[in-house]
């Protein structure tokens, strides 16, 4: 059973996300200038950079955890700059994986019951149900099974190793059947199995949904990602599939010289 992956089908090619000269200034120094951003629905869009590049900021400013000074950030079509992350993420656009709590001392079947009783579940799903509890149970099974936990469902989360761990927090943010999923870092921290695993679970949830990520392993951005962007010192130095960007020398010369294409 692979079914509980889906979100609202696709309109490949519209852009769902664009940010209009996003700037952020922290104190004087401004950490992102006039970036401007188009990600397409049903894309894997990849930021990345150098360190320091502005990267988390600019996850952090569309995810809504920041206010930008300048710019305008559309979803969908509508005006966000002003937004809050609750409203946004009520709209489809979700953040993992710090805002997935995962409660270490509950099992994995109750962190995402927790999960799905969150808003956007309730107001779309729950009152349609018969029996609440039964939908709540078979609709967090379905997940598990999706991120390949479900053998765990009656294991707190304490006892997960870090890879399943992660795999759980991506299953409690579908819980919120986000259309698009913003994911910082989602290789950081693991070794090479759980790598491959996690590649694999965003492959899958990316089949139905727009994923935007942060990411430093330029390994797993050139299999899982259609579009990349890189940054550096706070600008848009280049932009295009892995191979366009990985050939271009000014993202050679921004990571001083290393071999992007094999990481
Ligand atoms: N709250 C803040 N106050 C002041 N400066 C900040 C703040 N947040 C980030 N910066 C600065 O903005 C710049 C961009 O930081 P950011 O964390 O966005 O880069 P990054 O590309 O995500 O880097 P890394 O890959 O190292 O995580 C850095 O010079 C950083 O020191």
């Amino acid at each position: 059973m692979q079914a509980s992956l889906s979100a609202a089908p696709g309109r490949a090619g519209n852009v769902i996300l664009c940010a209009e000269g996003l700037t952020k200034d922290f104190s004087g120094f401004t950490a992102v200038k006039n970036v401007d951003l188009r990600i397409r629905e049903g894309s894997v869009h990849a930021l990345i950079g150098p360190n320091g590049a502005g990267k988390t900021t600019v996850f952090n400013l569309l995810t809504k955890f920041l206010q930008p000074t300048r710019g305008r950030i559309i979803y969908r079509g509508e005006d966000i700059t002003r937004a809050g992350a609750a409203r946004v993420a009520r709209m489809g656009l979700v953040r993992s994986f710090q805002i997935s709590a995962v409660f270490p001392h509950l099992t994995l079947l109750d962190n995402v019951r927790v999960a799905l009783q969150r808003p956007r579940y309730l107001a779309t799903q729950w009152w349609r149900s018969v029996t609440a509890l039964d939908t709540l149970n078979a609709r967090a099974m379905e997940l598990l099974d999706a991120v390949q936990l479900a053998d765990h469902a009656h294991v707190t989360a304490a006892e997960l190793s870090y890879g399943r761990k992660r795999a759980l927090e991506v299953a409690t943010t579908l819980a919120l059947d986000p259309e698009m999923l913003l994911l910082d870092e989602p290789m950081a921290g693991m070794g090479h199995e759980d790598v491959g695993h996690i590649a694999d679970l965003i492959r899958r949830v990316a089949q139905n949904r727009t994923v935007l990520m942060v990411e430093h392993n330029l390994n797993v951005v050139s299999q899982l990602c259609d579009t990349i962007t890189v940054l550096a010192r706070g600008e848009i130095l280049a932009e295009g599939n892995y191979d366009e960007v990985s050939r271009d020398p000014r993202v050679r010369e921004a990571y001083l010289g290393s071999e992007p294409a094999d990481d």
